[in-house]
């Protein structure tokens, strides 16, 4: 925990949708007035894309086990601690950002595939918000969930997100479907290892569940949308969350565990803003006691 200046991760495998629930927290931060200085997960990969072509084949190299993005032989997991350490003891840190695309790479002159330089977080944020893949990595090296002070999960069936990655990566990312297939594939070892095991250690996870046929999701071309899905949002301290309230508020919700409430796919962002706001004015109040 890191109270005094608070870190606050969502974290969930390529394609689940950290990107988009982003979009809930940045209303909740413009409502509450808060300062976020945002990480993205990416800009901690250890290669850049040219560089990570060529790890990845020397890895493949007599048959080994290749390296992936999810793992800890492509990511700067020890930078990740040391920026959450630092953050949550000054308020400090650097940060970059990894470009995906032409789009992306235009603005700073650089190539798709490569980091931008690193630079000094802006000083006066109110908390650290990370995004991405590792918000809560542990290796035998390095454990950066341990400075998190709130750990979002966000993880839908794994049908939908191999069918949210491969659109994602088709249409916006330039590659073949087949290409994104072979990569979920080389993947799945440091899947197992490094992504699922993250939550365990959030304090809420967000599932969310297609109510349509999503059996192969390697034919699939389109995302099944919020209201062909439902979300099942699973707390790890049920004792202090105000299930009632919940209840309430989100038409046709309800309860499957004592932990556990389900809402339609359609309340997702407003199921994330009702439960995260009051979480995380509390934690910056008690970072400013
Ligand atoms: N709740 C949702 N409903 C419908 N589509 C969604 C939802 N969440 C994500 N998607 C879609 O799934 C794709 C992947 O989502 P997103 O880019 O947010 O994933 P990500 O977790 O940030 O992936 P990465 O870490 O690889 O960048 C996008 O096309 C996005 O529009
Ligand atoms: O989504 C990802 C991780 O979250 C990407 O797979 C990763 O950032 C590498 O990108 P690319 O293969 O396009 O260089």
């Amino acid at each position: 925990m890191s109270q005094k200046h608070p870190v606050i991760a969502v974290t969930g495998s390529s394609g689940a949708g950290t990107s988009t629930v982003k979009t809930s927290f940045e209303h909740i931060f413009r409502r509450e007035k808060l300062t976020a200085a945002v990480i993205e997960g990416d800009s901690f990969h250890r290669y850049d894309r040219e560089a990570m072509k060529q790890a990845v084949a020397e890895s493949e190299k007599n048959g080994n086990r290749p390296i992936s993005h999810f793992g800890p032989e492509a990511n700067e997991f020890e930078k990740l601690e040391a920026l959450f350490k630092e953050y949550g003891e000054k308020g400090t840190g650097q940060k970059r950002l990894y470009l995906h695309n032409e789009e992306e790479a235009a603005p700073w002159n650089q190539k798709p595939g490569t980091f931008t330089p690193w630079s000094q977080i802006p000083a006066g944020s109110d908390l650290l918000f990370y995004e991405g893949l590792h918000g809560g990595a542990k290796s035998d090296t390095a454990d950066a969930a341990k400075y998190v002070d709130l750990l979002v999960g966000v993880v839908p069936i794994v049908n939908l997100e191999w069918i949210q990655k491969i659109y994602r990566d088709t249409s916006a990312r330039g590659y073949s479907a087949e290409a994104v297939t072979h990569t979920i594939l080389r993947r799945m070892h440091d899947y197992v290892h490094y992504i699922t095991p993250q939550f365990s250690r959030t304090h809420i996870n967000f599932q969310r569940v297609p109510t349509v046929d999503t059996s192969n999701p390697f034919i699939a071309r389109e995302i099944p949308t919020l209201d062909e899905s439902m979300v099942v949002i699973r707390f790890r301290h049920p004792e202090t969350t105000d299930f009632p309230f919940l209840l309430r508020m989100i038409h046709d919700s309800f309860m499957s565990r004592p932990n556990t409430i389900v809402v339609p796919g359609g309340k997702m962002g407003m199921a994330i803003e009702l439960i995260l706001t009051p979480l995380i004015l509390d934690i910056v109040a008690k970072s400013r006691a």
